[in-house]
Parts: structure tokens; C-alpha cells; sequence
């Protein structure tokens, strides 16, 4: 009896055993193939054909624009592929934040720019994964350009700011070469402690020269090599390879960049000449003036880093400020009369007056946002496979922040053509919208408070005392400027000119030294 009772629960559990077996099969494959499933559902993006991928539709030039379409077209998150690499187009700030800064841990590193690399561009911390060598180099500069220690930079900021009103004034027609010698000398001086001759300055030079190659070394898309990276071991003779040859000429220069500027830094700190502070110097200064090798070649490119990373990018931020004035002359006079009301005519406008002075701070905002310098950012690349909202980002990815969208989206910025200021009401929380334009995460720009001030600056100094108006031609006809935007990574207006004329005798004289003079003696040797 009990046999049997065992034998029917024996068949009985048998039956459920079966049942059971056949249900966790059930199960395994409905999790499996929904993984399977999830795991090929790509965002959306451009069809891509065999092979090329999108290779044949990625654009040449100004690819934020195109990048734009496509956003508007497949949504906040694009799937590309070139030659087999996938590519993601971020085009939201939220989308941006989600990955870039909650999932930094896995977002951080950055592709492997090989055209780059090959150029010498390898050891410029911008460029390196997040390793010990990225953390150090940060550092070095994050120490000295942290918030903390923005006050002790305001008063040669606001230096080189009259400076470049008066050389305006007093010698008109180079606008472009006034302003990258003035952000030039801030750059390098806070960077090596040096105050740079003149536009051919050697350090300025050599530091513009490599930032030239970064701009077509890093292009996406350009260089096949970064596709297809096992072409850079193929002998350079063969046709097609001329890239070789080129990366190596850029290579010298690139090495070069780091190394010369450094020398001479570490010359002049030891002779009792170099300005202080400066980065190099607070390197030494923490090694009592002996580094050892390792360390002075990680303060070398991280030097080299901030200085390629300041200068074209505040260069460009700046030109942009005076084009935003010569197009829009009631936006200048709106931003006059504050700097009247709040600091009247007795005394110039300082970096520590940006709280009063809202308006001036909204057109800055808006300066940043319209141009953005760096419209697609620098790219991230994603470390391990990753879902985000239903689609499955593959390991490898390229992630592209299309910053350029983000800040000409019309549902946050409406109108986003229009160079508005008071879309931000004077308020601190509508300004912080464009704070993308400094990138995301652990890669955010480390030089943002410092480019910020520099800007400010600039355009408060030149609003309280300049007028800033077109060029004018032969005949006296005003030149409105036609600017047209360069691609690449770094995005720089076409020359254009403008006039400026102080606004009075006293603003002049609120000025201070000549052009032809060097500042006020505690500022330089
Ligand atoms: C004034 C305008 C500036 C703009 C619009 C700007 C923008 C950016 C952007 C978009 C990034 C990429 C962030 C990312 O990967 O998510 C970046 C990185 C960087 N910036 Fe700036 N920047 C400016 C000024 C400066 C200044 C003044 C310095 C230094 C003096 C600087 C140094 C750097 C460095 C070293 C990085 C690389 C950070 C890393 O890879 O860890 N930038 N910047």
C-alpha cells in the first residue's frame, strides 16, 4: 500500500517534476531570447550599410549640424556604425547626465584617437583612460584652477582685460591678434609663470602650433586609421599611408609643445625669475625644486594639456562675445546701462562684481551657448555593454555628446538661433543650462571657473568703457560681419573685425597703463 501510495506519488511528482522542467525551460528561453531580443534593439539611427556602416554618410564638415537632423529625426540617443565601430550620439542634456555623470564609473574612458595617438597626442592626459596617470595629471591642474583658488588670479585677469581695451583702441584692425595674445599671456602665465613678448612668442607658438594639429587629428571621422586601426602597422610606402608621415611631422611638434615650455619653466623657477603662482612652479615648490623624472614628465603634459586646453577654447569664447556685440548694439546698451546702475563710472567692473551684475553674466551665458567652442564635445567611450531606456549600448562605443544640439534645443532655449540673454531671466538656475558646454562627469572641463572669469572679465571691462561697433570700409560704409563657423573639434569663427571706441575720457582713463607699456609691476618680473 504504501508502495503504491509512494509509486502514484512517485508518478505524481514525476509528472510535476516534468512539468517543472518543462516550465523553467520556459522561463530560461523566455529570458534568453527576451535578453537576445533586448540585446540586439539598437537606438535608432541612420540606415547603415554592409560593411561601411554610416561611414558614407558621415559628414565632412560642421558634423554637429548634420548630427542635429539626425537628432531631430531619431531622438535623443543615435545609433551609428563606422566600419564595424559603434558610435552614440548623445542630444539631450538628461541623456547626457544619465550616462556621462550617474554611470561615469563606466563612461569615462575615451576612444582611442589612433591619428591622434600616432601625433604624440597619446600622452596628453585630455586623451588618456581614467588611470593613474589621468588622476595625477588632473590633479596637478585641478589643484590650482579649483574654485578655491580662482581669487588669486582675479587681479591679472582684470589686468589683461584693459589691456586688450586699450591695444583695441589704440590699434585697431586686429582684433583676432589682440585677443589670442591676451588670452595667450593668461594661459601661459598661469601655466609656466611666463609673460609672453608678443604674438610670435615662442611658447605661444609652439602651444598654437600643436593645438592646430589636435584640431585635425582628433576630427571624427576624418582619418581612416581611426576605424580601421591595424592600418597604422602597414609599411608607410604603400599608397594610402601618407597619415604615417604626417603623424610623425606632427609628432615632433607635439613633443616639442610639452617639453620646451616646461625647460623653461623649471630654468626660470630656479633662477629666482618665474611669475608665481604657476602650475609647473607649485609642482616644484611641493618637491622643494626636485622632481624625479616620472613626475616632471607627468607635470610637463599636464601643463601641456591645460595649455592646449585654455587657449583656443577661451580664444574662441571671446571673438564670439565681440561678434555677439557688433550684431546686437541694444543688447550692448542694455548691458552698459547695468554696469552704470550697479558700478557706476568711477571705478571698472571686477570679477568680483559678477554677482551684481546679472546681465552682463546672462550675455557671457549666452556667448558660451550659441557657439558653443567645442560643439560635439570630446568624445567618451563606453567601457562595458550597457542598457539605457530599453536600448542595448554595446561595449566600445564611441559616445559623442552633441553639445551643439543640447544647447539649440528649442523646447529649453527657444528661438535657439537668436542671441538672447534674457532668455535667462537673470537667473542663476536658467544659466546653469548651458553648463554642458564644459562637457560631463568625471571629464568634465577642469578650466571652467577659470574660462568663465576669463570672459567675464573681458566683457565687462569692454562694455564699461568701450563701444564696440562693425568695421568700417574705405568709404565709411559699416562692415557687418558674415562669420561663418570651422569644423573640427574645436569650432573658431571666420576673421571678421569691429571697431572700439572708449565710451568717454574718464572710461579711457579708467584703463590705466599704455599698450605699449607692460602692467603694473607686481604683475610681472
Ligand atoms: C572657456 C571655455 C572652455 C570651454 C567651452 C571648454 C570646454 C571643454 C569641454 C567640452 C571639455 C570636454 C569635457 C568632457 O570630456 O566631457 C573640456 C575638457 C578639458 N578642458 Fe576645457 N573648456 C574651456 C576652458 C578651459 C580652460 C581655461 C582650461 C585650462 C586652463 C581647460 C582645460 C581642459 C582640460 C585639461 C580638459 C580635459 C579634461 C579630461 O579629459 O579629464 N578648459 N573643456
Amino acid at each position: 500500500m504504501l508502495r503504491a501510495l509512494w509509486g502514484v506519488v512517485m508518478s505524481h511528482a514525476n509528472v510535476t517534476l516534468a512539468a517543472l522542467v518543462a516550465v523553467a525551460a520556459c522561463v530560461a528561453w523566455f529570458i534568453i531570447s527576451s535578453l537576445l531580443s533586448r540585446k540586439l534593439k539598437r537606438p535608432l539611427g541612420p540606415l547603415r550599410f554592409p560593411i561601411v556602416g554610416n561611414a558614407l554618410q558621415f559628414p565632412q564638415t560642421q558634423q554637429w549640424l548634420t548630427f542635429s537632423r539626425w537628432a531631430e529625426k531619431y531622438g535623443d540617443v543615435v545609433y551609428l556604425e563606422v566600419f564595424g565601430k559603434p558610435l552614440v550620439l548623445l542630444n539631450s542634456a538628461k541623456a547626457a547626465r544619465d550616462l556621462l555623470e550617474q554611470r561615469s564609473t563606466i563612461y569615462s574612458d575615451r576612444p582611442r584617437l589612433e591619428m591622434a595617438s600616432l601625433s604624440g597626442f597619446d600622452k596628453v592626459f585630455v586623451l588618456s583612460q581614467p588611470n593613474d596617470s589621468w588622476r595625477l595629471q588632473r590633479k596637478i591642474i585641478a589643484q590650482d584652477l579649483s574654485s578655491r583658488m580662482m581669487p588669486r588670479y582675479h587681479a591679472f585677469q582684470e589686468a589683461e582685460a584693459r589691456l586688450l581695451a586699450k591695444n583695441l583702441i589704440e590699434r585697431p584692425g586686429q582684433l583676432e591678434s589682440h585677443v589670442k595674445q591676451r588670452i595667450g599671456t593668461i594661459i601661459i602665465r598661469i601655466t609656466y609663470g611666463r609673460y609672453i613678448s608678443g604674438e610670435n612668442d615662442p611658447l605661444l607658438a609652439i602651444g598654437r602650433a600643436s593645438m592646430d594639429i589636435f584640431s585635425r587629428a582628433a576630427e571624427p571621422g576624418l582619418w581612416l586609421v581611426d576605424s580601421i586601426p591595424m592600418l597604422k602597422d602597414l609599411p608607410a610606402w604603400l599608397p594610402g599611408m601618407g597619415f604615417l608621415t604626417t603623424a610623425k611631422g606632427w609628432r615632433e611638434i607635439v613633443y616639442k609643445s610639452a617639453w620646451d615650455p616646461y625647460h623653461w619653466s623649471k630654468r626660470s623657477f630656479e633662477l629666482g625669475t618665474v611669475l608665481l603662482p604657476n602650475t609647473c612652479a607649485t609642482a616644484l615648490q611641493e618637491k622643494q625644486g626636485k622632481l624625479p623624472a616620472d613626475l616632471a614628465e607627468e607635470v610637463a603634459w599636464a601643463a601641456c594639456t591645460m595649455h592646449a586646453g585654455g587657449i583656443h577654447t577661451s580664444v574662441i569664447s571671446t571673438l564670439n562675445f565681440f561678434l555677439a556685440m557688433v550684431l546686437n548694439p541694444a543688447i550692448q546698451a542694455k548691458a552698459q546701462k547695468e554696469i552704470d546702475a550697479v558700478i557706476g563710472r568711477d571705478r571698472l567692473p571686477t570679477i568680483a562684481d559678477r554677482s551684481s551684475l546679472p546681465y552682463v553674466r546672462s550675455i557671457v551665458t549666452e556667448v558660451f551657448r550659441l557657439n558653443p567652442a567645442i560643439p560635439l564635445g570630446i568624445p567618451h567611450s563606453l567601457s562595458t555593454d550597457d542598457i539605457y531606456q530599453g536600448m542595448h549600448l554595446p561595449q566600445g562605443s564611441i559616445i559623442i555628446p552633441n553639445i551643439w544640439h543640447m544647447l539649440h534645443d528649442p523646447a529649453i532655449f527657444p528661438n535657439p538661433m537668436k542671441f538672447d540673454p534674457d532668455r535667462y531671466r537673470n537667473l542663476d538656475s536658467e544659466m546653469e543650462k548651458v553648463n554642458s558646454v564644459f562637457g560631463f562627469g568625471r571629464r568634465i572641463c577642469p578650466g571652467k571657473d577659470f574660462g568663465e572669469s576669463n570672459v567675464f572679465a573681458i566683457a565687462a571691462t569692454l562694455l564699461a568703457t568701450c563701444d564696440i561697433r562693425p568695421a568700417v570700409d574705405a568709404r565709411g560704409n559699416n562692415v557687418i560681419p558674415n562669420v561663418v563657423y570651422s569644423s573640427g573639434s574645436l569650432s573658431f569663427p571666420s576673421k571678421f573685425d569691429c571697431t572700439i571706441k572708449p565710451r568717454s575720457k574718464q572710461a579711457y582713463d579708467l584703463l590705466g597703463y599704455s599698450a605699449l607699456e607692460k602692467p603694473d609691476s607686481s604683475l610681472v618680473n
